[in-house]
């Protein structure tokens, strides 16, 4: 596994040929805390829902499926760190269009919690009935995430799997149609903004 600290084509020839890319430090620490305390926010609203499964035709919510909340993310954040990294990830998609060939239009994306034994089982994100999800992105938050704290993105590969832990900052980047990934149970609070760029606009409200 390439852990990439890159140029935008290394990040697109890495997607091209390995599905997937990981990028530390896509965040500074500056840019964590900010958004911990959007966090820290909408926790205190209760602004996060259980999270489900399939879009708005095929709607369900298993807990044995995934375990984790969430909070879907409007086209315009009340908080500044919350548009700060939608203007982040919307330029990256912009600049990987014309290096991957892709017509990129849009970006979803929530935040989400994993409560201690919360997880999400092995997937893949792009719905089987609605196929806009192209490129699949997790940004972690976890500040001093050690061995042991679990919550990894497990990556299932030529009948293997490796893990990525969630370190704070670092962005895990892959194809939504192909690559089968699941997260490992949380043993500690694990926090990210996951997300998918899209070849469509995005039809709010959405549901998932
Ligand atoms: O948070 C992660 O590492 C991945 C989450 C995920 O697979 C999803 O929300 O579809
Ligand atoms: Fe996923």
């Amino acid at each position: 596994m390439n852990y990439v600290q890159s140029s935008l084509e290394e990040i697109a020839d890495a997607l091209a040929e390995q599905e997937l890319v990981i990028l530390d430090q896509f965040l500074s620490q500056q840019e964590v805390d900010a958004l911990l305390r959007a966090f820290d926010y909408h926790a205190q609203e209760e602004d996060f829902k259980a999270a489900g499964i399939g879009n708005t035709y095929l709607y369900t919510q298993d807990k044995s499926i995934r375990s984790d909340r969430i909070m879907w993310l409007s086209d315009n954040p009340d908080k500044d760190a919350l548009s700060d990294f939608k203007k982040r990830i919307e330029a990256l998609m912009a600049d990987l269009n014309p290096l991957l060939f892709l017509s990129l239009r849009d970006v979803e994306m929530h935040l989400a919690e994993y409560t201690p034994g919360a997880f999400y089982e092995k997937h893949v994100d792009q719905f089987k009935k609605n196929g806009h999800r192209i490129l699949s992105f997790a940004c972690y938050l976890n500040r001093g995430w050690q061995d042991g704290d679990g919550g990894e993105l497990r990556i299932f590969k030529e009948g293997g799997h490796f893990d990525v832990e969630p370190l704070a900052g670092r962005l895990a980047l892959f194809r939504s149609d192909t690559v089968e990934h699941a997260v490992r149970p949380a043993k500690v609070l694990r926090r990210s903004i996951t997300g998918w760029m899209l070849d469509r606009p995005i039809d709010f409200p959405i549901q998932d």
